[in-house]
């Protein structure tokens, strides 16, 4: 049976040796308390993930599980080099950026009847249907098309031929359990292997994996076939994103040098040890987090187990980030072209 490592691990040991990343304990429970409050409110539930997000399926049905599946496969680096040129999907008279231009993008194929979810679709979609598909209302058009066509044929074709071209079957055989669709996905999709070299160790962050089985999760409302009951076993989703805000909050630092080749937007490389300590802090960061969370609600006689995981909070914290830009703007975040996040 092949050996994944365990993302939490993997963070446990790139903080233990981190040079140019550090967590802040102190801080770290600061945000634990900043957030006690809400964590308690409808908001920071599974039932946010529709509620607050109108592009996000309403139904909880074999397409919309199809469609989370689709999405994840290409959910990965929306940022831009230049702030004011960016690609933008146009949907509904709004306009997306980032993350949500992608879902945009999937659900006006779906309007204008392009069958972009269904896997006998993506399995031998041309590079110009992908380029129709994900076409961009300015002239930036979306980054790596190339990647995200070779992706979306690999995964529709190995959805096709193991797992009757739905994903929700895939979801079944992990029989109720995160870890096992974790593995699932991790063993037959191989664009979704997001490992590195680190201290000469084998590292993982799986950020698309697991937000892959957060997602599921949350578009099955957390019934039936998704109603993981090890669901906090996962960890937070190692992006761009949620170090930018946990650097903001104070919870993480970063080196003067650091933050200065961040500030000068160094490109880096997926895999390069200033990349590796970034996630890998940002992971371990919101461990502990979720561990002084839990611990507060504890103090008053609360056990909170079924409503805060990595995965909430995960979601909460990128929310933050989003309504939050302008306020964010002098944190830099770290400049990745790659296909896991
Ligand atoms: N850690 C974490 N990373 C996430 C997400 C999501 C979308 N999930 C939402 C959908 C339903 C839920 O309610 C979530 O709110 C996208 N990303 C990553 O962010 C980056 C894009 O950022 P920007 O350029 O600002 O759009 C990119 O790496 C993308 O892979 C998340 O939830 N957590």
């Amino acid at each position: 049976m092949e050996v994944f490592p365990s993302p939490l691990e993997s963070a446990r040991f790139i903080a233990g040796h981190s040079r140019d990343v550090s967590v802040d304990e102190e801080g770290a429970r600061r945000v634990a308390e900043s957030l006690f409050d809400r964590a308690s409110a409808a908001e920071f539930g599974l039932a946010g993930w529709k509620s607050l997000h109108e592009l996000n399926p309403r139904a909880a049905s074999a397409e919309a599980v199809d469609w989370v599946f689709l999405v994840d496969t290409l959910n990965f680096s929306f940022w831009s080099e230049q702030e004011e040129q960016k690609y933008l999907v146009k949907y509904k008279s709004k306009t997306y950026s980032g993350y949500w231009s992608l879902c945009a993008a999937v659900n006006r194929a779906l309007d204008e009847g392009i069958p972009i979810t269904s896997a006998s679709y993506f399995a031998t979609m041309t590079l110009d249907q992908v380029r129709h598909v994900f076409r961009s209302d300015t002239e930036v058009p979306i980054p790596l098309i190339e990647e995200r066509h070779r992706v979306l044929n690999e995964s529709g074709t190995v959805l096709l031929e193991k797992f009757g071209g739905s994903f929700l079957t895939c979801v079944k055989m992990s029989e109720k359990s995160a870890q096992k669709l974790l593995r699932l996905v991790l063993e037959n999709f191989p664009s979704y292997r997001d490992e590195a070299l680190f201290e000469k160790k084998r590292v993982s962050f799986y950020k698309r994996a697991q937000i892959l089985v957060a997602d599921t999760w949350s578009v099955l409302e957390g019934k039936g076939h998704g109603s993981f009951d090890d669901i906090s076993s996962l960890t937070i989703f190692a992006d761009y994103r949620i170090p930018q805000v946990l650097v903001h909050l104070k919870a993480m630092k970063y080196s003067e040098e650091l933050m200065k080749k961040l500030r000068e937007g160094t490109i880096f490389q997926s895999g390069d040890r200033e990349e590796v300590e970034i996630r890998g802090c940002s992971i371990w960061c919101c461990a502990l987090i979720c561990k002084h969370l839990l611990e507060l609600y504890q103090k008053k006689g609360q056990d909170m187990r079924e409503k805060i995981n990595a995965v909430l909070l995960d979601y909460h914290l990128w929310d933050y980030a989003r309504d939050h830009r302008e306020e964010m703007k002098d944190i830099p975040f770290h400049r990745v072209r790659c296909i896991y996040y």
